[in-house]
């Protein structure tokens, strides 16, 4: 795809078409001067004639068709309506508007898990909007986050609405980006020239899971409290690990230093980091565009390619919308609970529990209680990330355009050790 974006390139920098105000390519850049034979030629500062289709342009890059000398060539422009306004304002952004209304995306059977990026997306600005409404009460101190918690809950118009939104659209935006990683590795969407956004994307989950960790202690309740305190456990058995629990915890328990970090974490921190690495993730997707499955062309399982903008961005609508009912349905029908105000120096009720998203984990760890089987389980599950993080970088034969039924395999792997744990977690202690 990244190749027939590419060589839509030439016709697609035209920074004028039929109907919009024409740059001055005949017109002297400085007004008043008379036309030169070399304007004509194309000298410094004119518009360069448009390389034509199938010119040697180097693939993968971007190449803007031509150089402008004059900073704004609409500038002299009499239209003042509606987009032209925009386009002698921001004229060097037209050619990249005119390139993405040339991307397309491939039509074929697995063209369904092309929706899950943008339904992780779509959860994503649910939880910006609906966290920043909860913003408007929630209090971060221990003596005022479990009252304000269920102030929000029982007291503000629409807040209880507003907590099961978040509280939900956090599970089902976990729940799509798993989806969408697994599906874009097993179509090895990661290969050639794609490494950078499998990357960009594998941060994007670590900071997901981030925000799930942090926001599960904000209500200040009895379960989140020590689910927290289980949690921020983990790493003081690997080396230099007692600092990583003190920095989490701000002493030696989950206490009120722990909420006040918990809070700036998932506040500020996290959503800073994630819109850095999402700007770069979603610039690869424009530059880039969707990657066919390996041997699709060839085969002829290509149906045809549909405009991103606007039938595939109208399709993804639709995805959100239906994601939308589901989310409202959910929140409406099956509320999380509010439960009991955090008590730390009550004993651990039974059955804590982290999130689900965090099971496979939870197990490993309970199933490595022997002598530094602990140690070992985390030793597993971060070499096991790492790889994760650069198959794009070890799967040669993919980047080859070759099929790699190894990285099949250990995908195939990864996945069930998670299903396998999540539902041994399950069994145990139900939902
Ligand atoms: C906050 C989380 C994420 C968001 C909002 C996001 C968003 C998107 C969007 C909108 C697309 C284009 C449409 C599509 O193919 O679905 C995309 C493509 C892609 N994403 Fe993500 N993504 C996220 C996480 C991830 C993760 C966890 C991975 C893998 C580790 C990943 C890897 C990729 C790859 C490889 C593509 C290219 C797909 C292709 O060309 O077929 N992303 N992402
Ligand atoms: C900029 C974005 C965000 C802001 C401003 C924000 C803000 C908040 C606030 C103030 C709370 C405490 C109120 C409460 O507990 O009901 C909270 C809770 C929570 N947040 Fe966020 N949040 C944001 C994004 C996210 C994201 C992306 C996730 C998802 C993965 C997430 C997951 C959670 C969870 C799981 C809770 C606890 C929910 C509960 O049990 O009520 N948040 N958030």
């Amino acid at each position: 795809m990244a190749e027939e974006n590419n060589n839509k390139q030439t016709a697609a920098s035209k920074p004028s078409p039929a109907g919009k105000p024409k740059p001055p390519a005949a017109k002297p850049s400085v007004p008043g001067k008379p036309k030169s034979p070399a304007a004509k030629a194309g000298a410094p500062g004119q518009a360069k004639p448009v390389p034509a289709k199938g010119s040697p342009a180097k693939k993968g890059v971007y190449k803007p068709a031509e150089v402008r000398a004059e900073a704004n060539p609409f500038k002299d422009s009499k239209t003042g309506a509606g987009t032209s306004w925009f386009r002698e304002r921001f004229n060097v952004l037209v050619p990249v508007i005119d390139y993405m209304k040339k991307k397309e995306v491939p039509q074929h059977r697995l063209s369904i898990w092309y929706y899950f990026g943008g339904l992780t997306l779509f959860f994503f600005s649910i939880q910006i909007i609906t966290g920043l409404l909860l913003l408007l009460y929630y209090r971060p101190t221990e003596a005022e986050a479990f009252a304000r918690f269920v102030y929000i809950q029982t007291e503000v118009p629409f807040g209880w609405l507003i907590r099961q939104v978040h509280a939900w659209s956090a599970n089902l935006m976990v729940l799509m980006a798993f989806i969408h990683m697994f599906s874009t590795f097993f179509m090895k969407a990661y290969r050639k020239p794609r490494e950078l956004m499998w990357v960009s994307g594998f941060v994007l989950l670590l900071l997901t899971l981030g925000f799930g960790f942090t926001g599960y202690l904000l209500p200040w309740n009895e379960l989140a409290y020590f689910a927290t305190q289980i949690g921020t456990e983990v790493p003081k058995v690997a080396p230099g690990g007692e600092f990583i629990v003190q920095l989490l915890r701000g002493g030696e328990e989950v206490g009120g230093e722990t909420l006040t970090r918990m809070f700036a974490m998932h506040v500020v921190l996290l959503p800073g980091l994630v819109m850095l690495f999402l700007t770069g993730h979603l610039m690869l997707v424009q530059v880039l565009g969707a990657s066919t499955p390996i041997g699709y062309k060839e085969a002829g399982l290509v149906k045809g390619y549909e405009k991103f903008f606007p039938n595939f961005i109208a399709k993804d609508g639709i995805a959100w919308m239906l994601g939308f009912a589901l989310l409202i349905y959910l929140a409406v029908i099956f509320p999380w609970e509010i439960g009991v105000k955090a008590d730390p120096l009550a004993a651990a009720p039974d059955g804590i529990k982290p999130e689900w998203y965090f099971w496979a984990q939870f197990q490993l760890l309970k199933d490595f209680k022997f002598e530094g089987g602990e140690l070992l389980a985390i030793i597993i599950f971060t070499v096991v990330g790492i790889v994760w993080a650069l198959v794009p970088f070890m799967d040669k034969k993919a980047s080859r355009e070759q099929r790699s039924p190894l990285f099949t395999i250990f995908g195939l792997v990864v996945l069930a050790s998670l299903l396998i744990g999540t539902y041994r977690v399950y069994l145990e202690y139900g939902w």
